[in-house]
């Protein structure tokens, strides 16, 4: 976005399969000596991350640690809620997000959140896909019929629910409400998408086809997750960010930061030693 670095390169990874050099990738988002604060409870402290664009971030450490208050920051969630206060800096499309003045829906119009729990509308399945776009465009009814095919498509929903698409979304399963959730995010077509735990609710199966989505959708979305699962870190991050007591312990590629990780908290949270 704002052109700070230069476009990705490519470079052999340790195994010989070319990998992106997260380092060289324009940033979608830069977080610069960020605080925050419930009330007087000082919960993050003075963090800097950048998002690389079109890749995945995703934000470990132990329960209590700040992962989802990071998140709730990047799109201003926090701001439903009296009594807590950002300082710093989240920079967005050459924009500091956290200054006054910032037009929310359209923020989080192009910043989408999915949270742990799948959270269907209690409407059809068409209109919880077709709810989101109204709120930002005008479009005719067979547009708007292509863009629920689209987004349905997008999370590989379609085929299950094309012929049911005024059943209620709340009768779906699990796995597939949470699909549904990432469908009506990229619906408005945003350009990030923040993923709270978004597999904690639901089975492996479910977990892995959510997985193999996101490992598809970044090639056209910057994605942050906060996991608990280390695994699943693994398997779809291309950086890792690891938070303990509410600072940025580290940042590095998923790579290094599994197999050489700098600092001794984080290699002792990787290898199950605490959290
Ligand atoms: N609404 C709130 N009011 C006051 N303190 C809060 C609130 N929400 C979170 N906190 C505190 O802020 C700190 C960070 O919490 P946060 O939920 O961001 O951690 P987390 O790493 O996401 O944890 P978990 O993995 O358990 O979800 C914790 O000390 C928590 O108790």
């Amino acid at each position: 976005m704002n052109g700070e670095a230069a476009s990705g390169t490519m470079q052999a990874g340790a195994s010989g399969t070319p990998q992106v050099d997260e380092a060289a990738r324009p940033l979608a988002i830069q977080v610069r000596n960020l605080d925050f604060y419930y009330g007087k409870t000082r919960a993050l402290h003075n963090i800097s991350l950048d998002f690389p664009e079109r890749s995945v971030t995703g934000m470990i450490g132990p329960s209590g640690c700040g992962k989802s208050t990071l998140l709730r920051i990047l799109n201003r969630m926090y701001d439903l809620y009296p009594g807590q206060r950002a300082t710093g800096e989240v920079l967005y499309d050459g924009q500091n997000i956290l200054a006054p003045g910032v037009d929310l829906n359209l923020l989080r119009s192009r910043i989408g959140m999915v949270f742990q729990k799948p959270t269907p509308f209690p409407m059809s399945i068409y209109d919880n896909i077709a709810f989101g776009i109204r709120l930002h465009e005008r479009v005719s009814r067979s547009e708007m019929d292509g863009r629920v095919e689209d987004a349905l498509r997008r999370v590989a929903l379609w085929a299950e629910v094309k012929d049911r698409l005024q059943a209620s979304a709340t009768a779906m399963s699990g796995g597939q409400q949470q699909r549904l959730c990432i469908a009506r995010t990229i619906a408005t077509r945003p350009e990030i998408i923040l993923l709270d735990e978004p597999t904690s609710a639901l089975d492996p199966v479910s977990t892995a086809r959510i997985e193999e989505l996101l490992d598809e959708l970044k090639g056209d979305f910057t994605i942050a997750i906060v996991t608990h699962n280390m695994q699943q870190a693994a398997r779809c991050a291309d950086q890792v960010a690891f938070f303990y007591l509410g600072e940025l312990v580290e940042v590095d590629s998923t790579a290094r930061m599994f197999t050489t990780p700098r600092e001794s908290r984080t290699q002792d949270y990787i290898t199950g030693r605490f959290g």
